[in-house]
């Protein structure tokens, strides 16, 4: 029996409906395969634990965290209780830095049974490695002087590593998948981070010989995204163009509730933190409407990140099976509740094993 140790924070909004909803299912598959355990923690961490201890999360909370072979993690932000940067930092963005988890990776690809916004979205299938640590989320700048003369400077930080990091990441992953990168820049108009990135791109294929390229300015690509999204294989982008065009690989989807991301880190010395591309969607809670298909999708890859590849394919299936039967949420354009596509996974997962004796 394989086991894994498990850091659980449902954090805010949907995040606590989603993320017991992902630990049902995980569990019904535990008991289906009888071969892996997922040993779970579940940390409060959230805008209401803030309003009692003052912070997002303990000042050791990463310490307590360290030794778990992953995170798993719904979403974080109250905007009515806490301002939106503070939350994010506090919790998410904490833990993405403290833990170098350097990349973030989002598949976007059409689903038999699921109605695409696109006429034509022609299989797409595309992964965008999101630069996780440094770019435009930098905490280097400041405001000064108040009233109309008020200014606010916000640096942008590229460090060499962290964007080769996030390159070879795409061209590793391109290897492995259709062979193509593209890069999202925007050297015409950012005159000293996009140049340099370009630098560092040109640099990094040239190890890559048998992979195709090809650099897109942000505001372009994003029309691409749109318009020939199958086109796309592997795109490697900064830390903000990554966030916006991940938006937007979500609603290609059909619902940003289907998004599934990993915070990967990658020189082994801290654990991953597996959480959705959505957030705590303050409009939706409590309702039993929020889609968990996002953070199913995301266990998914938790699952593949421990090794346990067989587990991973069979809840894939499982989210296929509900998707392509029509049991989805509101957000796709179907009745069911969050409760009721849960059963629904859960009903297929069984019935596997009944299958297979
Ligand atoms: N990674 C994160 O934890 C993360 C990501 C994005 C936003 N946020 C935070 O979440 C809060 C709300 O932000 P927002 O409204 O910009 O983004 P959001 O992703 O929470 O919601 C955007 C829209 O998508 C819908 N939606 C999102 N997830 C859904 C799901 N699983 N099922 C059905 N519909 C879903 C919402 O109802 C809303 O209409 C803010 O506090 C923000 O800072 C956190
Ligand atoms: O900006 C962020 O990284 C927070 C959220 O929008 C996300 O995509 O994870
Ligand atoms: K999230
Ligand atoms: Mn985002």
């Amino acid at each position: 029996m394989n086991t894994y140790t498990i850091a659980s924070i449902a954090g805010d909004g949907i995040g606590k409906e989603v993320v017991p909803a992902a630990w049902r299912v995980l569990k019904t598959l535990e008991r289906v395969q009888g071969d892996f355990e997922l040993r779970v923690t579940d940390f409060p961490w959230s805008c209401d634990y803030y309003l009692e201890h003052g912070r997002m999360m303990p000042e050791d909370g990463l310490s307590q965290l360290e030794a778990f072979d992953a995170v798993f993690l719904g979403a974080v932000g109250n905007p009515s209780l806490v301002p939106d940067h503070i939350s994010l930092w506090g919790l998410l963005i904490n833990i993405r830095r403290g833990f170098e988890q350097q990349i973030n990776v989002r598949p976007s690809r059409q689903f038999e049974g699921l109605t695409s916004p696109l006429a034509n979205p022609n299989q797409f299938n595309l992964m965008v490695v999101r630069e996780n640590s440094e770019g435009e989320y930098s905490e280097v700048g400041g405001r000064m002087y108040s009233g109309e003369d008020e200014i606010a400077i916000q640096n942008n930080v590229f460090s060499k590593k962290a964007v080769k990091a996030a390159m070879d990441y795409a061209f590793q992953m391109a290897e492995a998948r259709k062979g193509h990168v593209t890069s999202a820049t925007k050297s015409n108009g950012i005159v000293f981070s996009m140049p340099f990135w370009d630098e560092v791109f040109n640099e990094v294929k040239e190890r890559y010989p048998e992979i195709g390229t090809k650099a897109e300015h942000i505001d372009a690509l994003a029309a691409a995204f749109v318009t020939k999204p199958e086109k796309m294989d592997v795109v490697v982008g900064s830390n903000l163009f990554g966030d916006i065009l991940t938006d937007i690989g979500a609603a290609l989807m059909g619902s940003i509730g289907i998004a599934p991301a990993a915070n990967i880190n990658i020189n082994g010395k801290y654990p991953s933190m597996f959480e959705p591309v959505h957030g705590s969607a303050p409009d939706i809670e409590g309702q039993g409407l929020a889609n968990p298909l996002g953070q199913l999708w995301t266990a998914q890859m938790m699952l593949e990140h421990l090794g346990e590849n067989k587990a991973a394919q069979t809840l894939m299936n499982a989210i296929e099976h509900v998707i392509k039967d029509g049991i989805v949420t509101k957000d796709l354009g179907g009745n069911a509740s969050t409760e009721e596509v849960v059963k629904a996974v859960e009903e297929y997962l069984t019935s596997e094993i009944e299958n297979r004796y």
